[in-house]
């Protein structure tokens, strides 16, 4: 299972927006991730929470181009978490081996052809456009099977769209969105439908990271806990997600170390003995 650091380059991501929003304190942040045993870094200039009003091409490319170049020369494997293709072409020529497009390719139209022109891996989320529509939660609780079989038949809508630009299924990772366009029973559903989406054959990236479904779970009286306080949580899906039959390809965390020290667990517990 990799370890998909999380480095946000933007004042108002919803766990830690504007933590390090100058190239100097993400590329030390990142730095910090990988020694602390993370296999890719991922380097997002725009947030995504509900509401967040989207910045300029500009200013995302400033945000993420000096750190992606940055890592890149310094060896670290990079992802750009961008949903615009020039910010994707650029990430890539700077030095990015991984394109993270939240949105599946559905928010660009030239997303699919610049990956195609690439060598990139593509992780693909299941998203919806203006997903915070409140009524696109019903349809999945209107139809059997839920979110999970939703989900699925969406993600290989997208991935027939994905192979016919061009983009050959040995480069692509499929993600099942936690926390966009669903509600936080839907999160759960699809964190304990993995094995269904499995299914499609391709590798996945899941991102439960600090999420809201978990603090919803954690928090009382109807307040949701700080994200910051999520991580010991979080650790607890890592862990189950690594206890699975069929291990996830990556998880996508803030808390990189005690994600490791949790896979390092797993592994001690569940190596076959040298010797019995
Ligand atoms: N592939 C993928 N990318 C993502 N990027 C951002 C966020 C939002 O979380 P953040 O604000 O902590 O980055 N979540 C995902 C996710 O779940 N999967």
């Amino acid at each position: 299972m990799l370890v998909m650091g999380v480095v946000n380059v933007t004042p108002d991501s919803f766990s830690d927006g504007g933590l390090w929003d100058d190239a100097e304190s993400a590329i030390a942040h990142a730095l910090q991730l990988v020694d602390e045993g993370a296999d890719i870094v991922d380097v997002g200039g725009e947030s995504t929470r509900p509401g967040a009003t989207r910045p300029l091409v500009t200013d995302e490319l400033g945000r993420v181009i000096p750190v992606i170049e940055a890592l890149a020369a310094a060896g670290v494997t990079v992802s750009v978490d961008t949903m615009r293709a020039e910010v994707a072409e650029r990430a890539i020529a700077a030095g990015a081996r991984i394109v993270n497009d939240v949105s599946g390719g559905l928010a660009d139209e030239r997303m699919l052809p610049v990956v195609a022109a690439s060598e990139a891996t593509y992780v693909a989320m299941h998203w919806r456009a203006h997903s915070h529509n409140m009524a696109d939660f019903a349809v999945y609780d209107a139809e059997d099977g839920g979110v999970v079989s939703i989900v699925h038949a969406e993600l290989q809508a997208r991935v027939e769209s994905i192979e016919a630009a061009g983009v050959d299924r040995s480069r692509l990772v499929l993600d099942p969105g936690l926390g966009f366009a669903k509600k936080p029973d839907h999160d759960w559903s699809l964190l304990r439908g993995l094995d269904v989406l499995a299914g499609l054959g391709l590798p996945l990236l899941v991102g439960a990271s600090r999420k809201s479904f978990v603090g919803r779970l954690l928090g009382d009286r109807g307040a949701l806990r700080p994200p910051t306080e999520r991580d010991d949580a979080t650790l607890a899906i890592t862990t189950w997600l690594a206890l699975q039959p069929a291990p996830v390809w990556g998880v996508r965390v803030h808390d990189v170390r005690g994600t490791r020290d949790a896979l390092a667990v797993v592994d001690r517990l569940t190596r076959p003995p040298l010797v019995e």
